[in-house]
C-alpha cells in the first residue's frame, strides 16, 4: 500500500514517523513552521536539534508551506505539541477548503488542552469539520523516537471508533520493526497517553532525589491506578490501561533517559527550577501542562488523583518535593482495589 501522506510537525517524533512512512514506500511531505529546519532537512537530510546522528531518507521532502505539504495528501498525520494542535488544525481546515480534498486524519500527540480539557482527537474534530475529512485515528504507545530511529522493535496501538480506519493506519505503519495493534477505545488511549507524562515527571524526580526501583515501580503502578480512575469516569475501557498505551507507555516513559518528561523530573529532583528545566530542554515536556489540566479535570469530575495532585503542588505551588512525597506516604492506609 502506498499513498501520499503529509506529516505536520518535524520534531523528534514527527520527523522519525515521516521517515518510517517513507521507508514503507509512501510519498511523504513533512511540514514544519520553521524554515531553517526545512532547509536543513532538504539540503542535508538531518534534523540536528531534534534527532542527533540520524540521516533522513532523500525522498522525504520538507515544506514550510502548509498548502504545498497538504496538496494531494490522502492522509494527514499531526505530530505537533498539544498546545499547537488547535492552531495548526485551524490552518489545515482553511487549506482543505481550498484543495477540496478529504483526507483521513491521524495524530500522535500526547496531551490534554489547557482550559478546555479536550483530548487531541476532540480538538481535531472541532477544528476540521467532518465534511473536510475522513475519520480520526490516534497512534500511541511506548515509542521513543530515538529507538524507532535505530529501527529497534516498537509496538504501538492505532485507536479509532472507525475499525476500517484503524486497520488502514495499522497497514500504513507496520514493518519489520514497527508493529501496530488496533483498538476502538480512543478515550482510554488518549487519556493514558497524556497522563503517563505526569507520572514520568514523578519517577524522574524520584531518580534525581536518589530513590530506588521500588519507589519508581510504586509510583508507576499507583499512577496508572489513578489514570484508570479518570479514564473510567469518561467511559474508557479498563483493559486499555493494561495495554500498550497504558502500562506500556508508563514503563517506557517512566524509566528511560530518552524521555523528556523523565529527564525533566530528574533535573527537578536534583534541584533545578521548573523554568530552568524548560529552558534547557529545548523540546516539548508535555507532562508539565498536562499536570495542570489533569489536576483541574480530576477536581471538576470528583476523581481522586493524589499523585497528580502532589505533582501539581510541586510544579505550580512551589511545594518541596520531599514534603510532597512524605505527605503521599503518610496518607491514611487503604485497600489497594
Ligand atoms: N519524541 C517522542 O519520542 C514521542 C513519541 C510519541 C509521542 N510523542 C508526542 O508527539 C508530540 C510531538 O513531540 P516531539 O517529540 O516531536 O516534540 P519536539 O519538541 O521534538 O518537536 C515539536 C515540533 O513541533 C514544532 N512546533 C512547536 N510549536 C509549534 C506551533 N505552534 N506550530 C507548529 N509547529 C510547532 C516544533 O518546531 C518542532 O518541530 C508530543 O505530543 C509528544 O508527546 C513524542
Ligand atoms: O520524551 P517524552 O517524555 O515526551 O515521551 C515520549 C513518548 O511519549 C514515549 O512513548
Amino acid at each position: 500500500m502506498s499513498e501520499k501522506i503529509a506529516v505536520l510537525g518535524a520534531g523528534s517524533w514527527g520527523s522519525i514517523l515521516a521517515n518510517l512512512l517513507d521507508e514503507n514506500g509512501n510519498e511523504v511531505s513533512l511540514w514544519s513552521y520553521n524554515p531553517k529546519q526545512v532547509k536543513e532537512l532538504n539540503e542535508k537530510h538531518t534534523n540536528t536539534h531534534y534527532m542527533k546522528d540520524f540521516t533522513y531518507s532523500e525522498t522525504l521532502i520538507a515544506y514550510s508551506d502548509l498548502k504545498q505539504a497538504l496538496t494531494g495528501a490522502t492522509t494527514v498525520l499531526f505530530v505537533v505539541p498539544t498546545k499547537a494542535v488547535r492552531s495548526v488544525a485551524g490552518d489545515v481546515k482553511q487549506v482543505l477548503e481550498e484543495l477540496q480534498t478529504k483526507p483521513q486524519l491521524i495524530h500522535a500527540s500526547k496531551g490534554i488542552e489547557q482550559g478546555t480539557y479536550k483530548r487531541v482527537s476532540e480538538i481535531l474534530a472541532e477544528e476540521i469539520p467532518a465534511e473536510l475529512r475522513k475519520s480520526i485515528t490516534v497512534l500511541s504507545g511506548p515509542s521513543h523516537a530515538e529507538d524507532v530511529a535505530k529501527r529497534d522493535i516498537t509496538l504501538v496501538t492505532a485507536a479509532s471508533t472507525d475499525a476500517d480506519a484503524a486497520k488502514h493506519v495499522q497497514q500504513l505503519f507496520m514493518n519489520r520493526y514497527f508493529r501496530v495493534y488496533t483498538n476502538s477505545d480512543v478515550i482510554g488511549v488518549e487519556i493514558a497517553a497524556a497522563l503517563k507524562n505526569i507520572i514520568a515527571l514523578g519517577t524522574g524526580a524520584l531518580n534525581g532525589l536518589g530513590y530506588g526501583d521500588n519507589a519508581k515501580a510504586a509510583l508507576m503502578t499507583r499512577g496508572l491506578a489513578e489514570i484508570s480512575r479518570l479514564g473510567a469516569s469518561f467511559g474508557a475501557n479498563p483493559q486499555t490501561f493494561t495495554g500498550l498505551a497504558g502500562v506500556g507507555d508508563i514503563i517506557v516513559t517512566g524509566t528511560s533517559e530518552n524521555s523528556r518528561n523523565y529527564r525533566a523530573g530528574d533535573e527537578l529532583g536534583k534541584g533545578q527550577s521548573l523554568q530552568e528545566v524548560i529552558d534547557t530542554m529545548g523540546m516539548v515536556i508535555e507532562g508539565v501542562a498536562t499536570t495542570k489540566a489533569a489536576y483541574e479535570l480530576a477536581k471538576q469530575r470528583g476523581v481522586e488523583m493524589p499523585i497528580t495532585g502532589a505533582i501539581y503542588q510541586v510544579l505550580y505551588e512551589g511545594k518541596d518535593i520531599r514534603t510532597a512525597i512524605s505527605d503521599l506516604m503518610m496518607r491514611e492506609g487503604r485497600s489497594e482495589f
